[in-house]
Formats: C-alpha cells, structure tokens, sequence
C-alpha cells in the first residue's frame, strides 16, 4: 500500500484564504482589523523563522500584525509587564509568547498573566481547562491543525477510532489527545516511560507523533491504513546534500511508513504549516469574541 499524501500546505492555504476573507467581511461591516502580538525572547535561529512568517502570514489576511523581539537576558519582570500591557491594547486580539523562553524566565507565570480571552495559543490554564471540559475556548494551533488534518484523511466522524498520541507535552501531546478523545476516539497517550510503543502503535487507527525525536516512528509500527500525523520538526545533518548541509525530517521514518499507511503527513508541509494557518483562525476568533460579535464559520 502507499500512502495518501495529506498536504498541510494546501489546506493550510485554504484555511488563510477563508480568513482573509472574514477580515475583509469585518472591517467592512464592524469597521476594525483584528491585531496579533507576536513576542520573542532570545535569538533562536529557528524560532526568528517561525515568527517571521506569522508575521508575514498575519499580514497577508489583512490582519495587523505587531512584533515585539526581546533580548536573551530581558528579566522576567520586563516581559510580564509587556504581557500585561498587551492586554490592555484594545487594538490586539491575539498574544503569542514564543516557547521555548529563556531558561531564567518562568514560562508559567508568562502564560498565566496572557489575559485568556487573547490567549491564541491555547495555553492559558483557562483555555486548557475548557478541553479539558470539552467546551469550546480557544484551543491550541498544533493540536488544533493535527485533528483537520485527521479529518480530511478519515473523514468527519472519528467516533470509535483508536488514537495512539506519542509525546505528553502541554503544547502538542495533551491538547491532541484530549481533541480526539472529544471527537470520540479511544486514546492512549504515551511517553517516555510507555512500556513497547511499537505494540501500542500497530493498534492505532491515528497515529499523532510529537516526541521530538527524527524519525523514531519505523515503518513496522504502523497499522496498514492508518493516518499518521506527524508532528515532529527536527533539523538534522544531511551529508547527501553537501558538507555541512542539514534538511528536516518528522518524528516518523516518512518513506517506510508511506508504505504501510492509509494517509501521512510530510514534513515539511503537512502540520507546520496548519499552525500558522490554526494561529490566524484563532485571532479572528478572539477578536470577534471580545467584541461580542458573531464569530464567521472558519
Ligand atoms: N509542527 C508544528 O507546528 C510544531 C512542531 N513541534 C515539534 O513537535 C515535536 C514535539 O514537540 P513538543 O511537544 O514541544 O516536545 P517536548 O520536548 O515538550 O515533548 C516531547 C514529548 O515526547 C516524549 N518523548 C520523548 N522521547 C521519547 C521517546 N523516546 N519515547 C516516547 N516518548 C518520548 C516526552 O516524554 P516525557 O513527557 O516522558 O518526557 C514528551 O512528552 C518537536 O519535534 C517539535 O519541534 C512542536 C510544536 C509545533
Ligand atoms: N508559543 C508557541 N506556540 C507555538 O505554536 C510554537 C512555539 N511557541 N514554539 C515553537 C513551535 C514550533 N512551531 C512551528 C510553527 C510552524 C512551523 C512551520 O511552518 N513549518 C514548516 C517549515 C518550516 C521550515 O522550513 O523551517 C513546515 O513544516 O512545512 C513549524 C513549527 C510553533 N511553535
């Protein structure tokens, strides 16, 4: 069997396309644009691309776009107070706190102080908690992308389905499995100390990897015909290239598990880019949520 290629590229293009639209839709009709903060601590080379194109990306959907880049060594006291006035800016509808942050800095209390109502990330304890609850806040982008990206390749109704989701992380892992766990899959969260993954992922209807570890997920551990979701986005050295090149390869060996999977997701192009996409969605509702106006169908 070989696999369906899920294309997060496209969709997520499709999913900007139905934003900007909304965007238009709204400064039409209400006369205002939402706003998106974008906050990043440190010089990360990875972190300065992704905030780059949601900035760019934000800007293409009509979307005001503000971006604050703070040193390495700005103390914790400085960002919350950033975070705090934020809130206060009726002219922004979404904050973003790029993670990881410096190691001096309690990213804890960053998120606690995002006031939830802006919290597009979906990390908020109160956003967290409404998943929990399986009422609707705002949910995360990643997890968020990784369930449309499900559907588009099993269909709406995951009723029944056993979801396998590796990795536990409050970003990606827990959101997902508790996502799905709302759309009536029987999950299993695994990690670290999970006893014979690979058993546990040859049951999986879904397989969503977000472990952090390139291409851990072999071929043998996927059930024929399964969607695998990959999550993973890892830098890795590629000498075929040339000296000193590198390329980027998911949590999951992407030609073997073609091979046996119903549908997957390539990396790049298949989850990255939907959390963005996600990101974009988000702030849109945010905006029209503060606002107490109905939120458009996205
Ligand atoms: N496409 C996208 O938009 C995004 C991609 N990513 C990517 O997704 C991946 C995961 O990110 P994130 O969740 O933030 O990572 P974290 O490092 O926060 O979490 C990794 C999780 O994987 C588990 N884990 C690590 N090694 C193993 C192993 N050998 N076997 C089983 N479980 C393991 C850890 O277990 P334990 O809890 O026991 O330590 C942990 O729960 C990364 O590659 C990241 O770059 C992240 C965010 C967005
Ligand atoms: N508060 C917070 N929220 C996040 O959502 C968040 C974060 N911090 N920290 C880092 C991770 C990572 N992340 C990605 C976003 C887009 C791509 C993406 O667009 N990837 C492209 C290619 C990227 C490339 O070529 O380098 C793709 O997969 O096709 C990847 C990863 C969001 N994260």
């Amino acid at each position: 069997m070989t696999a369906k290629i899920i294309d997060g590229k496209a969709r997520a293009a499709k999913i900007r396309e139905t934003v900007k639209s909304a965007v238009a839709a709204l400064k039409a009709t209400h006369g205002f644009e939402p706003g998106l903060a974008v906050v990043l601590v440190g010089e990360d080379p990875a972190s300065q691309v992704y905030v780059s194109s949601k900035v760019r990306q934000t800007e293409e959907c009509g979307m005001r776009s503000i971006e604050h880049r703070l040193p390495a060594d700005t103390p914790e006291a400085e960002l919350l107070a950033l975070v705090r006035s934020l809130n206060e800016d009726p002219s922004i509808d979404g904050i973003l706190v790029q993670m990881p942050l410096p190691a001096h800095i309690d990213s804890d209390a960053v998120v606690l102080a995002i006031d939830p109502a802006k919290d597009v990330d979906g990390l908020h304890p109160e956003n967290a908690g409404r998943i929990v609850l399986g009422k609707s806040g705002l949910v995360p982008c990643t997890p968020q992308g990784c369930v449309i990206l499900t559907k588009d390749a099993l269909g709406d109704d995951l009723s029944g389905m056993n979801a396998v989701v590796l990795g536990r992380s409050i970003l990606v892992g827990k959101p997902v499995a508790l996502l799905l766990q709302n759309e009536n899959c029987t999950v299993t969260m695994a990690h670290s100390r999970t006893r014979d993954i690979p058993a546990l992922c040859r049951q999986a209807d879904i397989l969503v990897a977000a472990v952090g570890r390139p291409e851990m997920v072999r071929g043998d551990w996927v059930k024929p015909g399964a969607a695998v979701i990959d999550v993973g986005i890892n830098r890795v050295a590629a000498p075929e290239k040339g000296e000193g090149k590198t390329k980027l390869v998911g949590d999951v060996a992407y030609m073997e598990a073609a091979e046996v999977a119903g549908a997957i997701t390539p990396v790049p192009g298949g989850v990255g880019p939907m959390t963005i996409a996600c990101l974009l969605a988000n702030t849109v509702r945010a905006a029209c949520r503060i606002r107490e106006i109905e939120e458009p169908a996205l």
